[in-house]
């Protein structure tokens, strides 16, 4: 598969402060990615140097084989921005025919389409839309834009859970028809595991891990049971965090778990249960762990 997105040894500082860190990122064509981390773990930074808006510290971003040269907008993305910055007195036709000019795969009667699903009157200014609605005319540039790399930066703020799915539901089915790269940028793990194939988890400006959403569901366990059993059990393993009550200890493991493994838990009393992907995502940064 080809590379759409390669970004090496990325770093942005502010002062003394590394937004991001010697961040590597390897995106392919055609696949829908997650990028997951708390408040402050540098997303909004990464997505900016990506579109061109920032430039790097040090290190460097290709988008389509080509390096991202400073001031330079790379054609091939469509960036959707948390906060979005068009103009309040201008409609939401104006502002969706400002954005077909950038994008050479703008699709028309898709962006009416989605005008309908959503509930956007396009003949609204920007200033009396709500905060979801707001969003809403960002996401539909995404999907109408169908360029090579999308990428949102949390799409669903402000959406209801009704928006939220059906948001989710298009930019699936949408991409089943026309298959390209999203990455989406996210703290809503549980919602966005239904759509995306693979995430990156980003921490302190730095990748922590990056795997299939599948091998991640896989992979992930807790562990519950008296402290020397789960201790020895877990002893050669990937714990991700472990907490004690009294006697008792419970153990985030991240691996795969076989039948042999499965028969010696259950000989030392050890529940083994599946991780919601949000309860590992919190773990995993909870923990501070790096998953190579
Ligand atoms: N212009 C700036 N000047 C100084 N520090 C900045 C600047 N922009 C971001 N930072 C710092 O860089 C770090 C990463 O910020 P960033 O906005 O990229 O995080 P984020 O993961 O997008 O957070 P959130 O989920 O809260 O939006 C934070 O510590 C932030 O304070």
């Amino acid at each position: 598969m080809s590379t759409i997105l390669a970004c090496t040894n990325l770093t942005k500082s502010y002062g003394k402060h590394d937004a991001v860190r010697n961040l590597e990122m390897k995106l392919n064509e055609n696949t829908i990615y997650g990028l997951l981390g708390r408040n402050g773990a540098g997303k909004t930074t990464l997505l900016n140097m990506i579109s061109g808006s920032l430039f790097p510290s040090y290190g460097h971003i290709e988008v389509a084989g080509s390096r991202l040269k400073y001031g330079e907008t790379p054609m091939e993305v469509c960036y959707i921005r948390e906060k979005n910055l068009f103009f309040g007195s201008a409609k939401v036709i104006e502002i969706l025919q400002l954005a077909s000019v950038f994008h050479k795969n703008w699709d028309w009667s898709f962006a009416h389409e989605l005008l309908r699903i959503f509930n956007l009157n396009p003949n609204k200014k920007i200033r009396q839309l709500s905060r979801g609605m707001e969003s809403l005319v960002g996401n539909i540039i995404g999907l109408a834009s169908r360029a090579r790399l999308t990428i949102y930066d949390e799409p669903v703020l402000g959406l209801d859970v009704l928006m939220r799915e059906r948001f989710y539901r298009i930019l699936a089915e949408d991409h089943a028809n026309h298959p390209r790269t999203i990455l989406c940028s996210t703290h809503l793990i549980d919602e966005i595991a239904t759509v995306v194939e693979q995430v990156y988890i980003l921490d302190f400006g730095s990748i922590q891990m990056n795997d299939k959403v599948d091998n991640i569901r896989n992979q992930s366990h807790l562990l519950s049971g008296d402290r020397v059993a789960v201790e020895r059990f877990t002893d050669g393993r990937k714990v991700i965090y472990q907490d004690a009550y009294g006697q008792n200890v419970v153990a985030a493991v991240y691996g795969t778990l076989g039948d042999t493994d499965r028969q010696l838990a259950h000989k030392l009393g050890i529940i083994i249960e599946s991780l919601p992907l949000q309860k590992f995502f919190s773990y995993l940064i909870e923990g501070r762990q790096r998953i190579e």
